[in-house]
């Protein structure tokens, strides 16, 4: 147990347990001289039990992955604009040829999409080489997010088309 007047609290930000004596009105993370530590194990198993979760990956949001995308737009596409032109003319048939273009140089191993991704991608994320971050289920588009949910950590996918227009995606984590 505790020293008398200390008790264990939770702290819901930190997802921690603090002490607090009730008399001096102290709160602390460590526990008080004198503190039964098997409590403490007790204690840290029923509430930390999400932290040994199976295959929990540190830092990484559960049910969340981390993509890249190289996006070419056409004058299909939902919003035919992009930081690299306000109006995008392009046809579908010509996004797919370029978009094959920079899958052959990827594939071939001349240059990565996230090298790529800063000059030739329609969304916002060029700026971040593609980086999307991180997202789970019913983030994405339906068709993209099925085929970043159907790649392993490093793989890329083949072109994916969205309203969004055509889309190479690489899976980071
Ligand atoms: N992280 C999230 N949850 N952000 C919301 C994503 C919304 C989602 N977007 C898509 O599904 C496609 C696939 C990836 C990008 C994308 C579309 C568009 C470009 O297409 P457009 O909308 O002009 O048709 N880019 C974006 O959204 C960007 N904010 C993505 C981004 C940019 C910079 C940093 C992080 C994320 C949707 N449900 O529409």
């Amino acid at each position: 147990g505790l020293p008398p007047n200390w008790e264990v609290r939770h702290s819901n930000s930190k997802n921690l347990p603090y002490y607090f004596n009730s008399v001096d009105k102290v709160s602390r993370w460590e526990p008080p001289q004198g503190t039964d530590t098997d409590k403490l194990k007790h204690y840290m198993a029923a509430n930390h039990s999400a932290g040994s979760r199976p295959g929990a990956v540190p830092g990484v949001p559960e049910g969340k992955i981390r993509a890249a995308h190289l996006l070419v737009k056409h004058r299909d596409s939902r919003r035919p604009s992009s930081w690299r032109e306000s109006e995008i003319i392009r046809s579908k048939d010509e996004a797919m040829d370029i978009i094959k273009g920079h899958e052959q140089m990827i594939k071939s191993g001349g240059i990565s999409l996230g090298d790529l991704a800063p000059t030739e991608s329609d969304c916002s994320s060029a700026r971040k080489r593609g980086d999307l971050g991180y997202f789970g289920r019913g983030d994405m588009q339906k068709e993209f997010e099925d085929a970043a949910f159907a790649l392993k950590p490093g793989e890329m996918s083949a072109v994916v088309e969205t309203a969004s227009g055509l889309h190479l995606i690489e899976r980071l984590e």
